[in-house]
């Protein structure tokens, strides 16, 4: 039979053919003719995901526009020596241990096993990791996430996501194009900057804004067609990076000033033009960066920063379940005196969001303000705040203590933080301050001298070898009449006298994905406080009074799914009130407003995407 009858018989076998000769005579040519072209019949993404074309990171600038690869791929263009090191590097990599990662020492084993199922067929990973999601979280999320940005250069394989650089620069609007979704519902972003407690990873940060969205497809349903990844390359100024010639990002430092500002807006600009119901999370973004922006364009664009809201609200939850887990009513909130270590966009997102809560539980006058306001002690890497500090950072300004006040308490502008533990006696210490071990021996015994009936400990900060103490630490030292929670996991402590310390996961997943879920299928075209306090308010109260008074304050991840449909019910119920809701699809805002609790749930839960193969049709149109 001649090649001409094959091609009758089936197309995709005519497809593989005409592929293979095309290979198999490009290879001559390349050894006989030089320089002559291969003439393919992809672009895009197909490309990068055909084994026989794809060059990764090898693929230039002109052949990236060419072939509709532009934002595809990092932008730093190697050759293919490079891409080999690369790939050697890592591949030794492998015997060494995973030194001060995750607990777990097959932790990036399994990451990248899973990681190639993604690649492979997503309904199966999405249903691998939702059945199994208490013991994955770990993996594609903190704290493993934090170790694979920090090998990210040696992980790199498939591309996921998009990349826009500085270079991109009057392009943005015509890249977006090349995402080949014609929906995007979720765009999580990071410029990578700050990523966890592990400072700036440069163009690696692009695994967090991957894991976000994990979480996104498995807690909140939101289908993994339509999410999209970024990372926006505006430099680093990680020396090692910029050292480093196998680093996949732009080596330069970043952007300062106006220009960082107008990569930003121009990214910003194009998505929303593209997909113009997108919700963009901004993402592990330094303090400096992460407030400007979200005040520039929280009143304007669909986007909320998780950093600053999002673990403001966990926060809050966590703060009243300690709270309950005291036997007293969440109406005691305001008379807890609460000891903050970190004053950076995390930190300051918690202080904002737990003044407010508790002025509006004093009344919501401006006396109920400053009187909440002097609830909190806030300790950076200076010491303690107070109004005696020069250049103070206008954010952290409001919690500046009086220093009249302070000298009478015994302290004085940059205490150290056991100073103000041992002066201040409070009801918790809340750690956001990306410094592991912050929480001595000697901080957690001036704890000891708490006036609470039961003192509580977040040390939230990511990943786990960044966590101000371990669970064990806070438990050894302060005895099972505690509460504790951490940013990462950590298994529950066996105290030795028959009782379990219970330790709680206080982080931002908790919300984010409800959060983004209910502003979808609420339609408002900007996320309101109120929005944000009714999804914190939310997950408050998920706890039953028996979990509370038992010292768990969270809920186990095994119920993320169900917490994070209540939470967007939570969200829509508040955008209808606000007359923000403008509906998703067919669900009009007038049809929204008719649904009681029951109904908004039931239609929360219709729109959440499962992880089922779907029948599928070919049609050549
Ligand atoms: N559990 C969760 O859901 C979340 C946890 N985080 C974690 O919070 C941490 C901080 O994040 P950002 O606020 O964005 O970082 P950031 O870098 O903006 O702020 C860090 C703050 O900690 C302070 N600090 C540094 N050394 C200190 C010391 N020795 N004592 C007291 N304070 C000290 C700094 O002065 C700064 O105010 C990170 O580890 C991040 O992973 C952030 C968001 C959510
Ligand atoms: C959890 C998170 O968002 C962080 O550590 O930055
Ligand atoms: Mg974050």
């Amino acid at each position: 039979m001649g090649i001409g009858n094959k091609l009758r018989l089936s197309s995709s076998l005519s497809r593989m053919l005409h592929r293979r000769i095309l290979y198999s005579s490009a290879r001559s040519f390349t050894t006989t003719e030089g320089h002559r072209p291969t003439i393919v019949h992809k672009r895009s993404l197909d490309i990068l995901h055909d084994p026989w074309f794809n060059k990764g990171t090898a693929f230039t600038m002109t052949e990236r526009d060419r072939l509709d690869l532009r934002g595809l791929l990092p932008p730093n263009v190697m050759d293919s020596d490079q891409q080999i090191t690369r790939f050697m590097t890592d591949l030794k990599r492998l015997e060494e241990q995973a030194r001060d990662g995750p607990s777990d020492p097959n932790a990036l084993a399994k990451w990248r096993i899973l990681n190639r199922l993604h690649d492979r067929n997503e309904t199966m990973y999405y249903k691998v990791l939702i059945a199994n999601i208490e013991e994955y979280a770990p993996i594609v999320y903190t704290p493993t996430v934090g170790l694979v940005c920090q090998n990210y250069s040696g992980l790199f394989r498939r591309p996921r996501g998009m990349y826009f650089s500085s270079e991109d620069r009057g392009e943005m609007m015509s890249m977006v194009y090349n995402w080949p979704a014609e929906q995007v519902d979720m765009i999580v972003v990071t410029d990578g900057s700050r990523i966890l407690g592990l400072g700036d990873l440069g163009i690696h940060g692009i695994g967090i804004s991957v894991g976000k969205l994990d979480l996104y497809v498995a807690a909140a349903g939101i289908n993994p067609q339509r999410v999209l990844p970024v990372m926006i390359d505006v430099g680093t100024n990680n020396e090692k990076l910029l050292k480093n010639p196998l680093y996949l990002g732009l080596q330069q430092h970043r952007l300062e000033n106006d220009e960082y500002i107008e990569v930003i807006d121009e990214f910003m600009e194009a998505v929303f033009t593209r997909w113009p119901h997108v919700i963009v999370q901004f993402e592990d973004f330094q303090s400096k960066w992460a407030f400007k922006l979200l005040q520039r364009y929280r009143n304007s664009y669909r986007m909320f920063n998780d950093d600053v809201q999002g673990t403001a609200g966990v926060a809050i939850a966590g703060l009243l379940g300690a709270v309950r887990a005291q036997g007293r009513p969440m109406i005691d909130f305001p008379k807890m005196k609460i000891v903050v270590a970190g004053a950076g966009s995390a930190g300051i997102g918690v202080l904002n969001a737990a003044r407010k809560t508790m002025a509006r539980m004093l009344g919501n006058t401006e006396t109920a303000f400053d009187s909440a306001q002097s609830q909190f002690w806030v300790v950076d890497a200076q010491g303690l705040i107070t109004e005696g500090r020069e250049d103070i950072d206008p954010e952290a300004k409001p919690f500046a203590r009086k220093t009249k006040e302070m000298e009478r308490q015994g302290l004085k502008e940059g205490a150290s933080l056991v100073e103000v533990v041992r002066e201040v006696k409070p009801d918790v210490l809340l750690g956001l301050s990306a410094v592991g071990g912050l929480f001595s021996k000697e901080v957690l015994e001036a704890m000891k001298g708490s006036t609470s009936t039961r003192p509580a400990i977040f040390a939230m900060s990511n990943p786990t070898k960044n966590a101000e103490c371990t669970a064990q630490e806070a438990f050894s030292i302060l005895g099972d009449n505690m509460i504790f929670a951490s940013g990462s996991p950590f298994k529950n402590v066996d105290l030795g006298n028959g009782n379990v310390g219970h330790c709680n996961q206080g982080n931002n997943m908790y919300l984010f994905p409800g959060i983004g879920l209910g502003i979808l299928l609420s339609g408002t075209p900007i996320v309101s406080d109120g929005m944000l306090q009714a999804a914190a308010e939310c997950l408050a109260a998920y706890m039953s009074e028996e979990e509370v008074l038992k010292g768990i304050i969270y809920p186990p991840i095994s119920r993320i799914r169900d917490i994070t449909k209540r939470i967007a019910a939570a969200v829509i119920k508040e955008a209808i009130e606000e007359e923000l809701a403008c509906g998703y699809r067919e669900m009009d805002a007038r049809e929204l407003q008719k649904l009681n609790e029951d109904g908004l749930m039931q239609y929360v839960e219709n729109n959440m995407w499962s992880p089922e193969y779907p029948t599928l049709v070919y049609r050549d149109d």
